[in-house]
C-alpha cells in the first residue's frame, strides 16, 4: 500500500508528544485521499444516471439494460451518499512480510483503478477486515497494531491504538474486549433517541453472529444491553454485501416489537448503506394494515394461543352450510328444492378437495348447478331435451339471481376482515366456531374486546384466514393472462421491426433476438417496475423472504410464528431476544418451546454475554431481580462502571415530585437523554406531572422494550411487578434501560429485589 510501514508500530503513541502529532498529520492526509476518491465516485456515479436517464428510445434490450443501469447508479448514489460520517474508521498494521502491511477499514470499499484496483479502503463485511474484530494479543492473526480512528466529519481527531503483543498490557482481556478505548469512548456518548451502528467496535462473540452462515434457524440469546439489536441489525447489512444476488431479490425482513422501536433503529441500516431491507412490526404484515389498535393483554393472549388456528378452520367450516332439511328456489315460476343429502355431498367433494374455502367454492356451486338442472330438466321433461337444452337449463340457473342469493346462503365468497369482524361481534358465531375450544370466559374475553380497530394481535388471525380462505382470483388472472397476450404480441411486434430494418445492423440485429425472445421481453417489462424487493414485499401477503430477522423474538406468540414461518419458508432466520425479558403472557418461556413445531431441534443457539449498555451498578440491582425469575440464565458482565449509585426516594405526592426529579436527572445528564417509566395505569398522570418532549419520555415497559437512555426514573416498581403475571420481567426490562443513571421512585409497598436500594 501507499503507506509507509510505521517505525512506531511496536509501541502505543503517548498523545500530545510530537510523533503522535506527526502521525495523526499522516492519517489526516490518508483518509483526505479516501474522501477525495468518495467524491469523485460519486460525481462519476451520478455524471452515468445523468446519461442514462437523458437516453430514450433504442432496442429493447437497449431499455432493459437502462433500466439495470438506472437501479445500479441510483443504489450506488446512495451507499455514497451514506457513508459521509466515519468513512474510515480502523486501520491494520500485519507482520512485516504480509501480503498487506496495512489496511484501511471503513464503511465500504474504495480501490484504485488505475492501480490494479488495489484497495484503498476495505469495506468492514470483506473477510480481509475480519482480523479488525477478532485479533488479540493471543491470537493476533497477523495483525501487529489495530488503530480505531476518531473522526468528526471529514476531519480526524485522534486515534486509539492497541499492540497486539502478549507482552503489552491489555485492560480489556477480562472480557475479551477488542478496541477497548474506542468502545468506551462510543459507550459513553450521549444518547440521541436514535440507535447509532456499532461498525466501529464490534466485538469478537458479536462479529462470529453477524457473519455467521445464511442458512438455518439461528437464536441468540442474550441479556438486556448485550447488543442483540445491533448485532442484528449489522448481520442483515453484512447479510446483504455477501449474499447480494439472492437476498436483493427475495428481500430481508426485520421485525421489532413497535413502531416506537422501529424508529429507534430505522438509521441504522441506511448509515450502513443499506436501504433494501424491510422493517415490520407483526402488526405491518397484512397488506392494507396497520393494526395498532390497543386491546387488553389477556384478549391478545387468547388470539396469539395456537388453538386459534383450529377456531378459524371451524369458523370456516361453520359458513359451509346445508339446508335443514330442504331449501326452495324459485326459478321460471317453478320451486325446485335443494336438499339436505345433495349440500351434504357437494360439500363433502368440495371439502375433500383441500382447497381453500373460496376456490373449493366453485365445486360446491357446480355439484349443486348439475343437481339443480336435473331437477329443473325432469319438470320439462327429460325425454324431449337434448344436451343443448340441459346445458342451457345450466346456464340460465348459474346466471339466476335465486340460486346465486341460495349459494351465499350456503356456501358464501368470505373475506379474512368479514369473516374475522363476524367472528368476533357475533358471539353465536364465536360459539360455534370455538364452543369446544376456548372456555365460555375466553370467548367474552374476545367478544369485549373487539371494535373498529384491528390490534397486532389481529395480524395473524388475519393471516391465517387468508390461508384458510384462498382468493378466488380467477377473474384476475383471467385479465393478466390477457394482458400478457398483448405485451407479448407487442414484443413480438417489436421483434419483428428490428428484424426487418435494415437500418439495424445484422450483427445488433442476433443480439436482440438472441438474448431476447418475445415471452422474455414482456417478462421484463414487467420487471421494469421501479420497487425494490422491500417495497414490494410491503405490498404483498404471500411474498417469501431470503432472510428473516426477529428483534425482541421473546414477545412472539404462537400465532404470530405461524404467520413468520410461512413468510420464511426455506427457514433461514435469525432470532434474537431473551427469555427473562418476556412481558407478553403468550410469549416465550423457553426458544426450544417456540421452534421445535417449525425445526424440531435444528436450530443453534449463540449467547452473547457481555453487557455494553447497563453499568456494573445498576446491573447488580437488575441481578438480583433476575435471579427470582423462573430462568435459568447468569447476569451479563457489565463493560463499565460509572461510579455512581442507583438511588431510591418515597413519593406520597407523586405528580407534585415528578418534575422536579426529571429536572434534577436531565442537568446530570447534561444534553443527555430521560425516560420516566410508569405502570400503564398511570401513564396519563405522568405524561401530564411531567410534559415530555425531544429529551424526557414518559413510557411503559412494553413501550420502552429495546431502548435505551441516559437516566431512567422508574415510578412505582411494585405496581408493575403486580400489574401483570410477568410482572417481575418487566420489572427487569425497566431496570436495564439506562446507560449512566437510575432512580426508583417508590409509592406503595416495597419490592423486596429492591431493598438494598433504601
Ligand atoms: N460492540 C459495540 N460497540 C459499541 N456499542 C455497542 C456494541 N455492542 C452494543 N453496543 C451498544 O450497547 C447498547 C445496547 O445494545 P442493544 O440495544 O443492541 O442491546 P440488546 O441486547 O438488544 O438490548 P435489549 O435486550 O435491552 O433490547 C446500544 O447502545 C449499542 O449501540
Amino acid at each position: 500500500m501507499s503507506v509507509s510501514p510505521d517505525r512506531e508500530a511496536d509501541r502505543a503513541l503517548e498523545d500530545g508528544t510530537p510523533e503522535h502529532a506527526a502521525e495523526l498529520a499522516r492519517e489526516q492526509a490518508y483518509v483526505s485521499t479516501l474522501y477525495a476518491k468518495l467524491d469523485t465516485e460519486r460525481v462519476e456515479a451520478q455524471r452515468r444516471l445523468d446519461t442514462t436517464l437523458r437516453q430514450t428510445g433504442g432496442t429493447p434490450q437497449a431499455r432493459t439494460e437502462r433500466d439495470v443501469a438506472t437501479t445500479l447508479y441510483s443504489d450506488r448514489l446512495a451507499q455514497l451518499g451514506s457513508v459521509e460520517q466515519g468513512l474510515c474508521f480502523g486501520r491494520l498494521d500485519f507482520v512485516p512480510d504480509s501480503v498487506e502491511e496495512t489496511t484501511y477499514i471503513g464503511r465500504l470499499g474504495l480501490f484504485e483503478e488505475d492501480d490494479d484496483y488495489r484497495p484503498l479502503l476495505v469495506d468492514w463485511r470483506a473477510p480481509v477486515a475480519r482480523p479488525f474484530y477478532l485479533a488479540t494479543a493471543a491470537s493476533p492473526d497477523g495483525v501487529r497494531r489495530r488503530r480505531h480512528l476518531r473522526s468528526l466529519s471529514r476531519k480526524v481527531t485522534g486515534f486509539d491504538d492497541e499492540i497486539l503483543d502478549l507482552r503489552a498490557a491489555d485492560q480489556g482481556q477480562d472480557l475479551g474486549l477488542a478496541g477497548e478505548a474506542a468502545l468506551l469512548a462510543a459507550l459513553e456518548r450521549r444518547r440521541t433517541g436514535e440507535m447509532a451502528d456499532i461498525v466501529a467496535t464490534i466485538q469478537a462473540e458479536q462479529d462470529r453472529i453477524i457473519r455467521a452462515p445464511l442458512g438455518g434457524v439461528m437464536v441468540v440469546q442474550g441479556a438486556p444491553g448485550t447488543g442483540k439489536t445491533a448485532v442484528a441489525l449489522h448481520r442483515a447489512a453484512y447479510l446483504l454485501y455477501t449474499h447480494r444476488q439472492q437476498l436483493t431479490t427475495r428481500g430481508v425482513l426485520v421485525v421489532g416489537p413497535n413502531s416506537t422501536f422501529l424508529r429507534y433503529i430505522g438509521q441504522v441500516l441506511p448509515s450502513l448503506g443499506e436501504t433494501g431491507v424491510l422493517l415490520a412490526t407483526i402488526g405491518q404484515l397484512y397488506p392494507g394494515l396497520d393494526a395498532e389498535g390497543v386491546e387488553r393483554p389477556e384478549a391478545a393472549e387468547v388470539k396469539g394461543r395456537l388453538v386459534m388456528k383450529d377456531v378459524l378452520a371451524a369458523a370456516v367450516r361453520d359458513r359451509q352450510r346445508v339446508p335443514e332439511p330442504v331449501l326452495e328456489i324459485e326459478h321460471e315460476r317453478e320451486i325446485l328444492k335443494l336438499d339436505r343429502k345433495t349440500c351434504v355431498e357437494a360439500r363433502t367433494r368440495a371439502r375433500r378437495s383441500r382447497r381453500p374455502h373460496n376456490l373449493a367454492r366453485r365445486l360446491f356451486v357446480s355439484d349443486v348447478l348439475d343437481a339443480l338442472t336435473r331437477q329443473a330438466a325432469r319438470k320439462l321433461g327429460e325425454d324431449l331435451l337434448d344436451a343443448q337444452d340441459v346445458q342451457d337449463i345450466r346456464a340460465e340457473l348459474a346466471a339466476s339471481k335465486a340460486v346465486a342469493a341460495a349459494m351465499t346462503e350456503l356456501w358464501p365468497k368470505l373475506t379474512p376482515e368479514g369473516l374475522l369482524d363476524d367472528l368476533f361481534a357475533e358471539r353465536e358465531h364465536l360459539d360455534r366456531a370455538a364452543g369446544k375450544l376456548l372456555s365460555e370466559a375466553d370467548r367474552a374475553l374476545l367478544e369485549s374486546g373487539h371494535d373498529a380497530k384491528w390490534t397486532p394481535a389481529d395480524v395473524p388471525l388475519l393471516d391465517e384466514l387468508a390461508e384458510l380462505l384462498g382468493e378466488d382470483d380467477s377473474e384476475e388472472r383471467a385479465e393478466r393472462r390477457r394482458r400478457e397476450r398483448v405485451e407479448r404480441a407487442y414484443a413480438e411486434g417489436v421483434l419483428h421491426v428490428l428484424e426487418q430494418d435494415e437500418e439495424i445492423q445484422d450483427e445488433e440485429v442476433l443480439r436482440v433476438s438472441d438474448v431476447l425472445d418475445a415471452e422474455l421481453f414482456a417478462e421484463r417489462q414487467q420487471e421494469r417496475s421501479e420497487l425494490t424487493a422491500a417495497q414490494r414485499a410491503a405490498q404483498d401477503r404471500t411474498w417469501t423472504f431470503g432472510h428473516v430477522i426477529v428483534d425482541e423474538a421473546q414477545e412472539l406468540s404462537a400465532m404470530d410464528w405461524r404467520l413468520l414461518m410461512r413468510r420464511s419458508p426455506n427457514r433461514s432466520m435469525t432470532l434474537v431476544g431473551d427469555v427473562a425479558q418476556t412481558g407478553t403472557a403468550g410469549g416465550a418461556r423457553t426458544w426450544d418451546e417456540v421452534l421445535s413445531p417449525y425445526v424440531d431441534d435444528r436450530w443453534r443457539l449463540e449467547q452473547l454475554t457481555v453487557n455494553y449498555r447497563t453499568p456494573a451498578e445498576i446491573m447488580a440491582v437488575a441481578a438480583r431481580v433476575l435471579a427470582e425469575l423462573d430462568v435459568d440464565l447468569a447476569a451479563p458482565a457489565s463493560v463499565r462502571e460509572t461510579g455512581v449509585p442507583p438511588w431510591s426516594v418515597r413519593s406520597t405526592d407523586l405528580e407534585a415530585d415528578l418534575p422536579g426529579l426529571v429536572a434534577q436527572e436531565l442537568s446530570a445528564v447534561d444534553g443527555g437523554t430521560v425516560a420516566v417509566l410508569t405502570p400503564a395505569a398511570r401513564l396519563a398522570a405522568v405524561e401530564a406531572a411531567v410534559s415530555p418532549g425531544e429529551r424526557v419520555s414518559v413510557l411503559t415497559v412494553e413501550r420502552a422494550k429495546g431502548l435505551e437512555f441516559d437516566a431512567v426514573l422508574l415510578v412505582a416498581p411494585d405496581e408493575i411487578v403486580a400489574a401483570s403475571p410477568r410482572g417481575l420481567n418487566d420489572l427487569y426490562v425497566a431496570l436495564t434501560r439506562a446507560t449512566q443513571r437510575l432512580g426508583v421512585v417508590r409509592t406503595g409497598e416495597d419490592v423486596p429485589a429492591l431493598a438494598e436500594l433504601g
